[in-house]
């Protein structure tokens, strides 16, 4: 007789480790390098659409996050979002031990997405993969469409250059004295930037017998600042009983700055004006037996005016306020920049340089 193996669905696996208040152990922390500081490594095979870690850390409202007077680096592990209407932010500043707060930035290809789950009446943002992860690979999800200071190392097309030691038969520029002249061949370049864009489908539907656990809508984007809020949070359509499935896309939101004599100044914010909608982002279909993400839904934030992220690879009881430059620009010269994003997945909001100097 066939035994039909019972397959644990992604959010009740969420939700069990929510509960539990453990990660997965298919996944370990390791250092990468000084640029990209820790990492997390998947050390068993995760399935496309499985629950991979929680991003754990303190629920705080919004007003209490930007109350905080963080350094650059720990605002990096800010993290807003939307629910019911009000904005929360999940601050993983603290080095607890968790590995969802240590998971990078990754835009072109990410394996995870952010969802919002609801378990007794709290919601958590949990790490869900959007396609099959192997052992050894690192979890990434997409932290927005920003101007993230790593992603501009990064190269739009790579160009592998391959030397040979060979003859040629067209020998006309070659020096006939050195036969053994190595010449170098440049072959077409190779681009190898994947872009998947596509329309965020509504997937609303919801188990209704499961009320604890609810993938609900991304959490918003909101990069804030003390005492300002520089986000128009738009109407939600969430409510309790009616939950859409929108992933959240982290990071980034206001870029600030702390003054050497105290003040926080705000150098740019993120684009919170685009809708969920528009934006692509993988999401969980609740009513899919497999639970199954669809990558063709990736959400991209937009336009961060970010110059520079600190790095995280740095401890946090390292970094100093003395290490943060004096902002350019004053904070009443960028209100009227400030983009806006509207949409409902979770903001972890980083800082950055003055792009200019000695203003
Ligand atoms: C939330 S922390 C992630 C954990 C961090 N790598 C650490 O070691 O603590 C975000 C920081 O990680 C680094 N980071 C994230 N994604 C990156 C990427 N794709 N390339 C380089 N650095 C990255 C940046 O320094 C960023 O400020």
């Amino acid at each position: 007789m066939l035994k039909r193996k019972t397959r644990i669905r992604p959010v009740d696996d969420a939700r069990t480790h929510i509960q539990s208040l453990r990660d997965k152990p298919e996944f370990m922390e390791r250092f990468i390098d000084n640029n990209k500081g820790r990492g997390v490594f998947a050390t068993q095979p995760v399935e496309a659409g499985a629950f991979v870690l929680e991003y754990r850390g303190e629920l705080i409202s919004a007003e209490e996050c930007r109350a905080r007077d963080y350094t650059e680096l720990q605002s990096t592990f800010l993290f807003e979002f939307e629910w019911q209407k009000r904005h929360w932010c999940i601050d993983a500043s603290k080095e607890d031990g968790t590995l969802g707060r240590l998971i990078n930035d990754n835009h072109k290809s990410p394996n995870c997405t952010m969802k919002k789950i609801i378990v007794n009446d709290t919601p958590h943002l949990c790490l869900f993969a959007v396609k099959k992860i192997e052992i050894g690979s690192e979890i990434e999800y997409n932290y927005g469409d920003s101007q993230w200071p790593w992603r501009k190392k990064e190269p739009k097309q790579q160009t592998s250059v391959i030397e040979t030691k060979t003859s040629l038969t067209d020998h006309s520029s070659h020096d006939a004295s050195n036969k053994d002249a190595v010449v170098t061949q440049e072959p077409k370049q190779q681009t190898s930037v994947i872009e998947t864009k596509t329309s965020l489908t509504d997937h609303s539907s919801h188990d209704a017998s499961n009320k604890d656990a609810v993938v609900t809508q991304e959490p918003k984007q909101v990069f804030t600042i003390k005492g300002f809020s520089l986000v128009n949070y738009t109407e939600s359509d969430e409510t309790d009983e009616y939950i859409k499935d929108n992933p959240p896309s982290p990071h980034c939101d206001v870029v600030r700055k702390k003054t050497r004599n105290g003040n926080i100044q705000v150098i740019g914010v993120a684009d919170f004006s685009d809708p969920l909608i528009d934006s692509n982002e993988s999401i969980v279909d609740e009513t899919d037996e497999d639970s199954s993400l669809q990558s063709d839904n990736e959400v991209v934030p937009k336009n961060l005016l970010m110059d520079r992220v600190p790095n995280c690879s740095v401890p946090l009881n390292e970094s100093s306020d003395d290490s943060i430059d004096e902002p350019s620009t004053p904070m009443s010269g960028m209100a009227s920049q400030r983009p806006r994003r509207n949409c409902h997945r979770p903001i972890q909001r980083s800082l950055v340089e003055s792009r200019s100097t000695g203003a």
